[in-house]
């Protein structure tokens, strides 16, 4: 679904990372972890095509990512569902105005029969009416991700899902992305976060990538 092939990333002048490859097959699940500032948002950017590689190749669903004219661009918007690490919202709507939102700016309110059912699931019907501001962190990360899944895209995409709840919510979370999978999603999350890796590894045939000093490698010994 989404491959990097030899894959190079430099900010300005200062190398990241080269020679990268990693391929996303269909239903996987992935773990992204690594020291902070090793490169796990950027490769995350790369693989929805929010950065083109320095060098090498990133396919995003057999398209080359520097090849996507508008419409491609636009199809792996929709296919392609992100939780940004900062979720952020547009303050002055509801909670489900915000989730929303992909729906209305592409036009598809025939998914909006949908919203109902995804403020429930994610746990968040109460506060549907809602201001962003007034939900606490690990609301705001529930509804980021039912903003991310709402278009019903094949593969999801999350940056730190997790980042800023407790425990018991972070194993919420984690419980709604190994049910995408189980419905046939192909899931990459990146996190720093060892313990929710071991705990998904129990529900979900995940594997973990390390990235570190340039180099992605199989996880090992620290899980
Ligand atoms: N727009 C940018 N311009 C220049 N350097 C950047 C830019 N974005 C990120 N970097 C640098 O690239 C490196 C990798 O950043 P990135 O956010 O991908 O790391 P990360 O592994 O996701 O970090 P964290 O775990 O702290 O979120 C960092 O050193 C960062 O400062």
């Amino acid at each position: 679904m989404i491959a990097l092939d030899n894959v190079a990333y430099h900010y300005g002048g200062a190398e990241l990372f080269s020679q990268l490859t990693l391929s996303l097959e269909p239903g996987s699940f992935h773990f992204l972890t690594g020291p902070s500032g090793a490169g796990k948002t950027t490769l995350l950017k790369l693989c929805y095509g929010a950065l083109q590689a320095t060098s090498g190749e990133v396919r995003v669903f057999d398209t080359p990512a520097t090849a996507l004219d508008r419409d491609q661009i636009a199809m792996i918007r929709r296919r392609i569902g992100v939780v940004h690490q900062n979720c952020e919202f547009l303050d002055h709507l509801s909670i489900a105005e915000n989730i929303a939102l992909p729906l209305t700016v592409s036009g598809r309110l025939d998914l909006m029969e949908n919203l109902t059912d995804l403020l429930g699931w994610v746990g968040l019907a109460k506060q549907m009416d809602q201001l962003p501001p007034e939900l606490s962190g690990g609301e705001r990360q529930r509804a980021a991700l039912a903003r991310a899944v709402i278009m019903s895209p094949d593969v999801i995409i999350a940056d730190e899902p997790t980042g800023n709840v407790d425990w018991e919510m972070s194993q919420r979370l984690l419980t709604l992305l190994v049910e995408l999978n189980r419905m046939g999603k192909t899931v990459l999350i990146a996190t720093h976060d060892l313990n929710l890796i071991r705990t998904a590894k129990s529900q979900v045939a995940a594997r973990v990538l390390r990235l570190k000093g340039g180099q992605l490698l199989q996880a090992g010994a620290e899980l």
